[in-house]
């Protein structure tokens, strides 16, 4: 009875999805604690833990160690992983989901295949799987949020947070990310699901949650947009 409960009052709202992105370490789950804590949002971070242990394996770490060996497994995993993400119910009139299955397909997977670093038959298969889900799946996003940092400044953050498997990231990775979500989110190169809210994220902490504070009202009127 509950459960039909919750479905009806979560049916009654105009259900809005926001998508937040932003390069590594740009500060997204400082981001999302803000918005869970500050207001009725349901968020849904990164399933990270299931990338890094998937049955005992660790494709997130094979991917960092070997990406031409193991990009595949990994991005094979993470689009799986964003569906169930985007597809669990939600029972609060909004939910902040952390990074898509666009941004894994448009981010790195293009990555990876442009650095040389994914064999196109591997590029091709899981663009099928991708062009298959999004076409018979309805993937909802009504905002896109993007936490526009430097790649430096995401370096510096990185290292001070030292994640085992991201100790081999140099600069320059980050710095082709950050240069496709410019490309994606700023010179919309690839049609966008949603508008796009940029809000600069190289600030400290006390002023990235003041620019949360003064975007919350646009956030929260996602649907409306
Ligand atoms: N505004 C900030 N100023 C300084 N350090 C920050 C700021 N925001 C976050 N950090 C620190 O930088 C590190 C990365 O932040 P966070 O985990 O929020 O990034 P993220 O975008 O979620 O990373 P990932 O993409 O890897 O999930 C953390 O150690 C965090 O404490
Ligand atoms: N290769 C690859 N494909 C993805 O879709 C993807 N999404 C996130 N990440 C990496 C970035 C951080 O190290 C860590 C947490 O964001 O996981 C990814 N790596």
């Amino acid at each position: 009875h509950d459960a039909l409960q919750h479905c009806l009052f979560s049916s009654l709202f105009s259900q809005n999805f926001i998508s937040l992105k932003g390069n590594i370490a740009s500060g997204k789950t400082t981001c999302l604690e803000y918005f869970r804590k500050t207001n009725n949002i349901e968020v849904l971070t990164e399933p990270i833990s299931k990338w890094r242990n998937v049955r005992g394996h660790n494709p997130l770490a094979l991917m960092y160690q070997n990406p031409e060996r193991w990009g595949l497994t990994l991005q094979t995993y993470v689009q799986l992983t964003m569906l169930e993400q985007h597809q669990a119910p939600i029972c609060a009139p909004f939910k902040m989901i952390e990074r898509s299955l666009f941004s894994a397909k448009y981010i790195f997977v293009e990555n990876l295949y442009r650095s040389g670093n994914m064999p196109e038959v591997d590029y091709v298969v899981l663009t099928e799987w991708f062009d298959w889900i999004t076409t018979n799946i309805h993937i909802p996003i009504d905002l896109i949020v993007y936490l526009q940092t430097s790649p430096e400044t995401c370096y510096e953050r990185l290292r001070l947070r030292c994640r085992e498997e991201e100790k081999v990231i140099p600069l320059e990775y980050l710095e082709s990310i950050h240069q496709l979500y410019e490309d994606w989110l700023i010179n919309r190169s690839i049609p966008l699901p949603a508008p796009v809210l940029v809000i600069p994220a190289d600030h400290d902490l006390q002023k990235m949650l003041l620019q949360y504070e003064e975007h919350r009202d646009r956030i929260l009127a996602a649907g409306c947009s």
